[in-house]
C-alpha cells in the first residue's frame, strides 16, 4: 500500500442525507486543497479522518496512513496533527511551554530549549517565549499553534483555515514555512481553505465540494 494519506470511498452523512463523498490520495509532502461552500462538510471530513466524528454524523470509508488502516484507532494514536479554525493554546502554559508540549520526547533540556527558540524565530516571535498566550494577537496565536503542530512531528497534517487570522504579509510567509517543512519531512497535508491563493501556493491537487 502506498505511503501517504489515502481516503477511499469516504461518505459522511447526517441522518439519511449525504453531506459529502470523497476519494483522494495525498502523497508524502503533497498538499491536497479542499474547497467548497460553507456547510459543505469540510471540517466534518477532517473530524472523520481524525477519528473524532461528532455523534450527529455517520461516516463510512477507509482512511489509511502510510499503508496502515486507521479504523478503530483513537485520535491520539493516529499520529495526525489537526489544527482547527480557532487554534487553542493551553492557557496555563507560556508560549514556549506550548511549543515544547508538542516536541517528541528525548533530547536534553538545552536542546529542547534551542528547538523552541529557533521555532519562535521562524514564526517571527523572537523573545515571546515567556508570554502568556492570552496576551498574543489572533495572528500570533495562530502562528504558535501552527508551529506547535509542526514540532509534534505528525505523520499527516489536517489544516482547517489555518492562515485565516494572519495579515497578508504573514500569510504568505507562514504558508511557505508550513508547506516547505511538510515537504521536507514528507508529511501529507489536507488543507481546508476558502482562499484561492492558499490553493495556488499549495501547488497540489484541489477538490471542490459542491
Ligand atoms: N456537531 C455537529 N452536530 C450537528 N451538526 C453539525 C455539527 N457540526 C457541524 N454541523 C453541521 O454540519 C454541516 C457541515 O459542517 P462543517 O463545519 O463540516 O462545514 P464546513 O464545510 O467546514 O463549513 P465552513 O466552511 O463554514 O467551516 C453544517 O450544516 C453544520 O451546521
Amino acid at each position: 500500500m502506498a505511503e501517504g494519506l489515502h481516503l477511499e470511498g469516504i461518505r459522511i452523512a447526517r441522518g439519511d442525507v449525504t453531506l459529502l463523498r470523497v476519494d483522494a490520495h495525498i502523497a508524502p509532502g503533497e498538499v491536497l486543497t479542499l474547497m467548497g461552500p460553507s456547510g459543505s462538510g469540510k471540517s466534518t471530513l477532517l473530524s472523520y479522518v481524525m477519528g473524532d466524528l461528532p455523534r450527529a454524523f455517520r461516516g463510512t470509508g477507509r482512511v489509511t496512513l502510510d499503508g496502515r488502516d486507521l479504523a478503530g484507532l483513537p485520535p491520539e494514536a493516529r499520529r495526525i496533527g489537526l489544527l482547527h479554525q480557532d487554534p487553542l493554546l493551553f492557557p496555563h502554559l507560556s508560549v514556549a511551554a506550548n511549543l515544547a508540549f508538542g516536541l517528541p520526547r528525548g533530547g536534553t533540556r538545552a536542546e529542547r530549549r534551542a528547538t523552541v527558540d529557533t521555532a519562535l524565530s521562524q514564526i517571527g516571535l523572537d523573545g515571546y517565549g515567556h508570554r502568556d498566550p492570552a496576551t498574543l494577537s489572533g495572528g500570533q496565536g495562530a502562528r504558535v499553534a501552527l508551529m506547535r503542530v509542526l514540532l509534534s512531528r505528525p505523520r499527516a497534517l489536517l489544516l482547517d483555515e489555518p492562515f485565516s487570522k494572519l495579515d497578508a504579509a504573514r500569510r504568505g510567509q507562514t504558508r511557505d514555512l508550513v508547506f516547505t517543512r511538510a515537504r521536507e519531512a514528507g508529511v501529507p497535508i489536507l488543507l481546508v481553505t476558502h482562499d484561492a491563493a492558499d490553493a495556488q501556493a499549495a501547488a497540489g491537487p484541489v477538490i471542490e465540494l459542491s
